[in-house]
């Protein structure tokens, strides 16, 4: 274990995962058609980073967890974990590894969380020690305090959720992977769960591979974030960058006294009305011209109360990815 597992800690060479899929086309009749759930994905992790994983639904981010954790074997191509090929050495890997998966739980439904957590002790076999030193940082930082004897089932879903994310960190695993772990979270709790993780994050090094459709999550905790479609890697790299993609165009918002159809502006050709709703308006322009001589046109030719120029969101930045990506 010398600076190779460090730098490349989480290893992927052109990782394929193929699915053989039947479909019923007709009675008695059935065609097999192949799946490209990852195809050929290359990327490195180093440890202690924290990494965002994202993509659209069907991307390939949950196929790709699954084979880090060892649950599926890969088509093709090479994976290593810690220096673990994690299909080979599933288990051994798994003392090295947590997982939470923010749509189901792993915790014992009809049990209290501390129940859930003893069997986690035994199942791990985690030193008395380290699971009581453990238990007590997650019950303080997560505040499970009045939690622990409270069934699982009757648990609220952000409760839930930091009750499965210490669940996942009793056994001291040097890397974390989190599928959603903010999904249906009011505010608060999000919050909560982000702080979370940054602290482990900074103070234990924990590496962190995050999948989420909420981008805030990456923008609080991560700086650098990949993005996958249709199986493959499309980006990697820093958060700004995405912006950047992004930053070709930026928005108007026109609010004029009355519904009026679409503005369009002779003169600004390079001006598109993306929206109308009632009296507001969007419109998109290039982000290296002014917005001033527009502006002015605007007042000039319509009764306009008020405007705003909106910078891209991420949202947009890899909404628009997509779309460009499909269409190629
Ligand atoms: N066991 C399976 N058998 C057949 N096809 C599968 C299987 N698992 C996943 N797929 C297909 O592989 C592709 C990638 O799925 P995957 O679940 O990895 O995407 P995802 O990025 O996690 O999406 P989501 O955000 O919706 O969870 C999809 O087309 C999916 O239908």
């Amino acid at each position: 274990m010398g600076m190779d597992t460090d730098t490349d800690f989480i290893e992927l060479d052109d990782v394929e995962k193929v699915f053989d899929v039947r479909r019923r086309t007709g009675f008695l009749r059935s065609e097999r058609r192949e799946v490209r759930a990852v195809d050929g994905i290359s990327f490195r992790v180093p440890r202690g980073e924290m990494v965002g994983y994202i993509g659209p639904n069907g991307a390939g981010k949950s196929t790709t967890i699954k084979m880090l954790t060892g649950i599926l074997t890969p088509s093709g191509g090479r994976l290593r974990v810690a220096g673990i090929d994690p299909s080979r050495e599933r288990t051994r890997l798994a003392h090295r590894i947590g997982v939470v998966f923010g749509q189901r739980t792993t915790l014992w439904w009809d049990l209290p969380l501390r129940d859930s957590y003893r069997l986690v002790h035994r199942m791990y076999r985690i030193p008395d020690a380290r699971y009581r030193e453990n238990l007590d940082r997650c019950v303080e930082l997560l505040d499970l305090g009045e939690l622990l004897d409270v069934p699982v089932r009757q648990l609220s879903l952000g409760q839930r959720m930091r009750g499965d994310i210490a669940a996942a960190l009793l056994h001291d695993p040097e890397v974390l992977y989190l599928d959603e772990p903010t999904i249906g979270l009011d505010v608060v709790s999000k919050a909560k769960v982000r702080g979370f993780l940054r602290d482990l994050n900074a103070e234990r090094g924990t590496t962190v591979l995050l999948t989420t459709h909420d981008l805030t999550d990456i923008e609080q905790l991560c700086r650098r974030v990949m993005v996958i479609d249709h199986g493959r890697l499309m980006y990697d790299g820093a958060l700004a960058g995405l912006h950047e993609i992004g930053a070709s165009e930026r928005t108007l918002v026109v609010d004029l006294e009355r519904e009026l159809p679409a503005i369009r502006l002779e003169s600004e050709p390079s001006v598109r009305t993306v929206k109308v709703e009632g009296p507001r308006q969007w419109l998109a322009f290039p982000a290296s011209g002014s917005a001033a001589p527009l502006v002015a046109r605007i007042a000039a030719e319509y009764p306009l109360v008020d405007l705003s120029v909106r910078e891209p969101d991420i949202e947009a930045v890899i909404a628009r990815m997509y779309a460009s990506a499909g269409s190629s």
